[in-house]
């Protein structure tokens, strides 16, 4: 089944994993950049603070190394400052100077770690020495120290962590001391040479400050890229939403389209494009279940009158009120479809017996012929429906399609307002109709045709006053073929037209000989197809044909048939009151029988009209029958036209249609309709003899 365009939700489900991806990459990208910021954010505060121990470490080996150069520094005995141990190999460790103050020998070590006690009373940086052989124990490294002085034996310069001193954090460096030649004093006995790694200096820089800035950084810094990460989010959403409306947008578009596409803009039924998948896929289904499809083929009869007499609005609303009532007559699981003008089709899948395909005709005939309630006023249409049935009626959707529309014709020539089962029969006749348009069209050509007439009598003298001609077609292959055979197919296919000019030049060229042969008629009866009257170029031609001819004026009846009125679009009474101008007579043919409505007699400009030789063939024995020829001539005469009756045949008949008044008669009673040769040499006979008594 033709689908409304599903890539719309695989084109949502794709955008949904897109937007997705671009929110969880963004995230990550922001929570990437934020980690690093901090990161680096942790690394400057720790260089910084690695930066003051190092300085810090400097500032100690210079004192250190001054110290140690000048080999120690005299001060005054205190109690923090008592003569060491350690030197009491130096004989002048103690002096007492001339005014008798008391002073020792401070070694640079005793004294450095007096200064990093001191400084870190004053600024909380702690420093520390650390020997690989104490000579005090307070020297002793600790584990971490101990591995540091491993590494620096090992070739490293310097080690560093952040630890917890009493609670608080520091930052701890350490980096190697390196015995100089003053150390020796002290540490001679140790074995340890000038350059030796003897031990480490560490430094301890209070991270108090620097982590409560570091945290003060980081949280603007967590900040700022919040703010850019819910930045892109909603610039995300923005796009999210601009995209979903850019897909209902194209939805909307693209089912516009499809509807467009698959859908009759008029009635809302599915269109030939839809009707024709529908088949298909019914068609496939029975295939595979071994069931039936049926094929109903509907056009409504009177549709082209009411839509050129009421108006093409009226016309639209007569298609939608029909489409309305189909859709009432079938299934949800079947399918109606208008498939152009007043054409409808509906399919029904799955069916087991023509009964039921029957019945749905019947429905939809009911349906159909209810009054139609149309601009204000009640208008009657009714349907012909053509029925097909797969598989025994064909295979595929165009064959069941063309069976079904040669069952609806079929239908239409039954009568109207009925349905047809399609049989091959029909199809043959069918195929003989295109066939013969093909052999019509060679007859146009080869100038296969030719007139007979048929002499038209005046009732009130017996004299011949006028012929008819009638057309007749010799065809090589065919035979002789009656212009009730080819005549339908001349008009259904066009050719009418050209067949129609053919008979009228003719008919002319041979009331001009007879003429000349000095045997004058009053009148020329010529047949004139609704078709041909309608025909956009008929008017000129006509005038042409009467500028060329002009002993055709007044003489020239042309019969019609009422069907002509029915199609007021194409104004007839504008153009009978044109061709009367030009000296053209009009005569309504078979009148009686068709949608006879006696205002067209007063609405319209008519000469003449002719009774239907159905009515003329029982006037002697049908009282019915008599009384209508009867009122027909009274009512024509009433309105000041006159009356000819066809197919006379008899004596009685004649009798009757003199008694009751009418003005003409034509009929094998007088004669058949004869060849030009037969019809000149009858005439002449005839002459200024009365046919009949
Ligand atoms: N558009 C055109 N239509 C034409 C033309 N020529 C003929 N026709 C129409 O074809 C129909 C059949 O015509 P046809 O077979 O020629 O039959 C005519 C007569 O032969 C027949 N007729 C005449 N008298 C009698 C009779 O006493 N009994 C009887 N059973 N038949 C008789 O009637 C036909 C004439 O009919 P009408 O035209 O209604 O006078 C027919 O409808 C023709 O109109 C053409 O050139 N163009």
């Amino acid at each position: 089944m033709i689908q409304s365009f599903p890539l719309v939700h695989s084109d949502k489900a794709r955008l949904r994993v897109q937007l997705w991806l671009v929110f969880f990459g963004w995230t990550l990208m922001v929570l990437l950049l934020l980690l690093w910021s901090l990161n680096k954010e942790d690394a400057e505060m720790l260089e910084l603070a690695r930066q003051e121990a190092i300085d810090n470490f400097n500032k100690d080996q210079a004192f250190r190394v001054w110290a140690t150069t000048h080999g120690g520094v005299y001060v005054p005995v205190t109690e923090r400052t008592q003569p060491s141990p350690l030197l009491n190999h130096i004989p002048e460790r103690d002096l007492v100077t001339p005014s008798g103050r008391q002073l020792t020998l401070m070694n640079p070590a005793y004294m450095l770690r007096q200064m990093m006690d001191d400084y870190a009373d004053l600024y909380g940086v702690r420093g520390r020495i650390t020997s690989i052989k104490p000579l005090n124990p307070d020297n002793a490294p600790d584990d971490w120290e101990r591995a540091a002085l491993e590494s620096f034996s090992r070739g490293e310069k310097e080690q560093f962590e952040l630890t917890d001193i009493d609670g608080e954090p520091y930052l701890r460096l350490i980096r190697p001391m390196q015995t100089q030649a003053g150390c020796l004093k002290c540490h001679h006995n140790q074995g340890y040479k000038v350059g030796d790694v003897r031990g480490g200096v560490g430094i301890s820089v209070p991270m108090r400050d620097y982590l409560a800035t570091a945290a003060v950084q980081k949280r603007e810094i967590s900040m700022g890229l919040g703010l850019i990460w819910l930045a892109g989010l909603s610039a995300i959403g923005f796009y999210a939403k601009r995209s979903y409306q850019r897909l209902e947008e194209r939805k909307d578009y693209e089912d516009q389209i499809w509807q467009q596409a698959n859908f009759d803009s008029l009635t809302g039924l599915s269109n030939r494009n839809l009707f024709l998948d529908r088949l298909d896929h019914a068609l496939a289904y029975a295939q595979r279940q071994q069931t039936m499809v049926a094929l109903l083929f509907i056009d409504l009869d009177r549709f082209k009158y009411v839509n050129d007499a009421l108006g093409h609005v009226t016309g639209d609303q007569l298609l939608q009120e029909a489409a309305r009532r189909l859709r009432l007559c079938v299934r949800e699981m079947d399918t109606v479809s208008r498939l152009g003008g007043d054409e409808f089709t509906v399919i029904l899948p799955a069916i087991s017996e023509g009964q039921s395909v029957a019945r749905v005709a019947a429905s939809i005939l009911n349906e159909l012929s209810r009054p139609f309630d149309l601009a204000a006023q009640e208008t009657h249409v009714s349907a012909s429906i053509g029925i097909t049935i797969y598989p025994q009626d064909g295979s595929d959707s165009g064959m069941l399609l063309q069976h079904a529309d040669t069952a609806m014709y079929q239908a239409k020539e039954d009568g109207r307002n009925t349905y047809r089962f399609f049989t091959w029969e029909m199809n043959r006749e069918a195929e003989g109709r295109i066939s013969m348009g093909a052999a019509l069209r060679n007859a146009i050509r080869e100038k296969e045709f030719l007139l007979h007439y048929q002499p038209i009598v005046d009732i009130a003298d017996g004299q011949i006053v006028g012929a008819e001609a009638l057309i007749r077609w010799e065809s090589p292959g065919r035979g002789r073929v009656r212009p009730d055979e080819f005549i339908p197919v001349a008009e259904e296919s066009g050719l009418i037209v050209p067949i129609g000019d053919w008979v009228l030049q003719q008919a002319a060229l041979d009331l001009k000989q007879w003429d000349r042969a000095g045997l004058k008629m009053e009148l020329l009866s010529v047949n004139v197809s609704t078709v041909q009257f309608q025909y956009e170029g008929f008017l000129e031609k006509m005038a042409d044909l009467l500028k060329a001819n002009q002993h055709l004026s007044s003489r020239l009846f042309l019969e019609i048939t009422e069907s002509v009125f029915l199609n007021e679009h194409r104004e007839p009474g504008v153009r009978l009151g044109v061709l009367r101008q030009q000296g053209i007579r009009i005569s309504i043919d078979d009148f009686g029988t068709g949608y006879s409505s006696l205002s067209y007699l007063k609405r319209f400009p008519v000469d003449k009209i002719k009774i239907d030789r159905s009515f003329v063939r029982d006037v002697t024995t049908d009282p019915e029958d008599a009384a209508l020829c009867e009122a027909i001539i009274a009512m024509a005469h009433h309105l000041g036209l006159k009356v000819v009756a066809e197919g006379v045949e008899t004596e009685a008949q004649w009798q009757f249609l003199r008694k009751s008044g009418c003005d003409f008669a034509q009929g094998f009673y007088f004669s058949q309709p004869l060849t030009v040769g037969d019809f000149t040499e009858y005439l002449g006979k005839h002459r200024n003899m009365m046919v009949v008594g």
